[in-house]
């Protein structure tokens, strides 16, 4: 499975306030560039912080994307993946309406009527992991769903645990020319951290763009 991480950031660092609000931290036309990467994408993934947080919808937002998407044998949109080790998705949030296969995936911890829930809100559930998810195994049982390309869009717990796990392929952040600030807002990799020089993963730079009043940075990895 090909691995794409793309998120936006302000200049110092931050996804979101120390709120955890959301923030237009892109411009129109980064919005657009993300837009292009989910209508390209298998399956578009979030944590569960991010569906408490915005309760998004992982759509692709642009008509004729998706009417390629489907003259292409494609479902209109791509499938959406929460990571959620203890099935606190709600069952009235936006991930579960009809616009979109969803998977959820949970941990041997999640409480059984929880996922039931899930289940009946028309979710696919997939189990990996004692306490926490397990992603490197989750994602052998998106593979086998068809998942072949997934993009990733945050928060910072799960794009960290990505990282730790070896399982990022390409990166790309949109730095955009704010600051947010504030020692309890999300960054992009948040998690333990880690504590290691050697074991910082190491990235290639392979394009810098100016966009909106931001730059686009891409990463393989
Ligand atoms: N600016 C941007 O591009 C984006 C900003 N955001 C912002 O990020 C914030 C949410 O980020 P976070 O609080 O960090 O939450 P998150 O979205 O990273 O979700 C973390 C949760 O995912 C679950 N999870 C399951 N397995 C996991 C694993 N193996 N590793 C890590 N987490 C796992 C856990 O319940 C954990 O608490 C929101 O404020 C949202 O607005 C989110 C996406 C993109
Ligand atoms: N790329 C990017 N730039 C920003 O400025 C953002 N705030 C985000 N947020 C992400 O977009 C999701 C909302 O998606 P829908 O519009 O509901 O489909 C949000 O949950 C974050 O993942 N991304």
């Amino acid at each position: 499975m090909h691995v794409h991480v793309n998120a936006a950031e302000s200049v110092d660092g931050k996804l979101s306030t120390r709120e955890r609000e959301q923030v237009a931290i892109s411009g129109e036309a980064d919005f657009d560039r993300m837009d292009a990467l989910r209508a390209d994408a298998d399956a578009v993934m979030v944590g569960v912080g991010t569906v408490l947080a915005d309760d998004p919808s992982l759509t692709v937002k642009d008509d004729a994307r998706r009417d390629r998407r489907a003259s292409s044998g494609q479902p209109p949109n791509p499938a959406r993946v929460v990571a959620d080790s203890r099935a606190r998705t709600p069952s009235a949030a936006t991930v579960l309406d009809d616009d979109a296969a969803t998977y959820v995936l949970v941990s041997e911890a999640a409480d059984e009527e929880a996922i039931e829930a899930l289940a009946d809100a028309g979710a696919t559930v997939v189990v990996a992991g004692d306490e926490r998810v397990d992603l490197a195994g989750a994602f052998e049982g998106l593979a086998d769903h068809g998942v072949e390309r997934l993009m990733v869009e945050g928060g910072g717990e799960l794009i960290f645990s990505l990282f730790a796990a070896d399982l990022v392929d390409r990166l790309t952040v949109y730095v955009g020319s704010t600051v947010v600030g504030g020692r309890e807002a999300p960054t992009l990799a948040d998690g333990d951290g880690f504590a290691d020089p050697e074991s910082f993963p190491e990235l290639t730079l392979t394009d810098v763009e100016r966009m909106d009043d931001g730059v686009v940075l891409s990463y393989d990895a």
